[in-house]
């Protein structure tokens, strides 16, 4: 796999580092998960492919331990609060000095510097911050956030992999690692970099929710069906559009121009009442294998039987019989290998993941029994 033989530590953090780590690890890094002792609960559920090594940080032996963790490793990615991996003694200066090929990847809402810096903030926040929000919305309505999906994950975990890749790049030239400050505003923002360079194409003039791509437009939208499913309309192009009026069964002359934006309230009516006859299914077999961009909106429960997700295996079981998406995208020679096992325990693999650092045996029973580090192995647990 692309990333085998990185070697990764990431400390526990809520969901976009983990999915940040998880990324790593779907595509080969051996990454390590750092969590809390003290019989801490994990909200880690993108924890595919890590090892759980439970370590306490607030005290100097458990930095100390932390501190040759890193002194082996390719990449840190720590997701708290500015200045909390300082006040620890695990700040980049330290850090770096014990292992300059170290690279430290920090994702954090606000970035490292800037008022905001310290402050606590959820994706919301950010995408608020961002700019995006306000744009993100049905006409006449107040701003919605589209799930956590802007900020924590496509301009946070799958920006700062993006960031530890490039400088894993970089290091193979230059062999000295280096910071990286992920702020989830400025991810989330660049991913919607479409947004602001696109204005001058007049995209975005209309108040939120009534330009073509915010749903505005008719032919830019979902409608609901018979069985009360719905369908993707995403008809842009004449040509396309076409296909779309024709699988309606609707007639060209009886319709205002497609962009005659005066008329899409009336437009919009018209295709909702069409819509409504038929059931999903049905509209399915009208659309499919045309060019008219229509799609039924399938639940996650159903994606994963598509005939065209089947056949391309974009959805995967694990050992436990839990659907996931397929990592993305697919690399012809080494594509990723997600793990199927079920999701380490906290703390699962302290003992080994120690041993393999070089922890003698007795250095790793004098920490655990002054509560320093803590073992969950499976065995134990049986
Ligand atoms: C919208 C999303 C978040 C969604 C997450 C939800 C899915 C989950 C959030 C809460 C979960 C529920 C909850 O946990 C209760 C149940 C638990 C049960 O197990 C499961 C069900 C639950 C209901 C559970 C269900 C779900 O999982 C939840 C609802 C986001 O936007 S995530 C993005 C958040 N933002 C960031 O990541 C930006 C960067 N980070 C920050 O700004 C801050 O970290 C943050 C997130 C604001 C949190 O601030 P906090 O004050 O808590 O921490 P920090 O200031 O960063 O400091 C960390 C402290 O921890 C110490 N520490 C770290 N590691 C160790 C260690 N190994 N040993 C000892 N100590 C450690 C560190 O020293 C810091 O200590 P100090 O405070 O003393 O400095």
């Amino acid at each position: 796999m692309a990333l085998a033989t990185v070697r990764v530590i990431e400390l526990a953090g809520l969901a976009p580092a983990p999915f940040c780590g998880m990324i790593l690890a779907d595509f080969g890094a051996r990454v390590i998960r750092v969590d809390r002792t003290k019989g801490a609960m994990t909200v880690d559920t993108q924890a595919r492919g890590k090892r759980s090594v439970a370590l306490n940080l607030k005290d100097p032996k458990g930095v100390a331990v932390f501190r040759r963790l890193c002194v082996q490793s390719d990449v840190l990615l720590e997701p708290y609060r500015k200045g909390v991996m300082e006040k620890m003694g695990l700040g980049p200066a330290d850090l770096l000095k014990e292992n300059p090929r170290l690279i430290y990847a920090r994702l954090t809402g606000y970035g490292q510097s800037g008022s905001y810096a310290k402050a606590a903030g959820h994706d919301i926040n950010y995408l608020a911050m961002s700019g995006l929000l306000s744009m993100l919305g049905r006409s006449s309505e107040k701003p919605y956030a589209p799930l956590n999906l802007v900020a924590d994950f496509a301009g946070g975990g799958l920006t700062c992999a993006f960031g530890i890749v490039l400088a894993l790049l970089e290091r193979s030239r230059s062999g000295q690692g280096q910071i990286i400050d992920a702020s989830m505003v400025e991810g989330a923002a660049y991913v919607g970099s479409f947004m602001w360079k696109s204005r001058s194409l007049g995209l975005w003039n209309c108040p939120r929710g009534e330009n073509m791509l915010d749903s505005g437009a008719p032919f830019y939208d979902t409608y609901r069906t018979s069985d009360g499913k719905y369908m993707a309309v995403g008809a842009i192009e004449p040509q396309f559009y076409q296909q779309l009026i024709k699988g309606l069964g609707l007639a060209d002359a009886d319709l205002p121009a497609q962009m005659s934006v005066s008329d899409w309230p009336q437009l919009r009516q018209t295709f909702t009442r069409v819509f409504a006859t038929k059931t999903q299914a049905e509209w399915s077999q009208i659309f499919d294998g045309t060019d008219a961009c229509v799609t039924p909106v399938l639940s996650l429960d159903e994606v994963h039987s598509h005939p065209h997700n089947q056949t391309r295996g974009s959805f995967f079981k694990d050992s436990q019989g839990e659907i996931s998406p397929r990592p993305a995208p697919v690399l012809s020679r080494s594509p990723a290998e997600p793990c199927h096992s079920r999701d380490p325990f906290i703390g699962e693999h302290t003992r080994s993941v120690l041993k393999e650092y070089g922890f003698e045996q007795a250095q790793i029973e004098q920490l655990l029994s002054a509560g320093i580090i803590e073992c969950n192995e499976v065995k134990a647990r049986l």
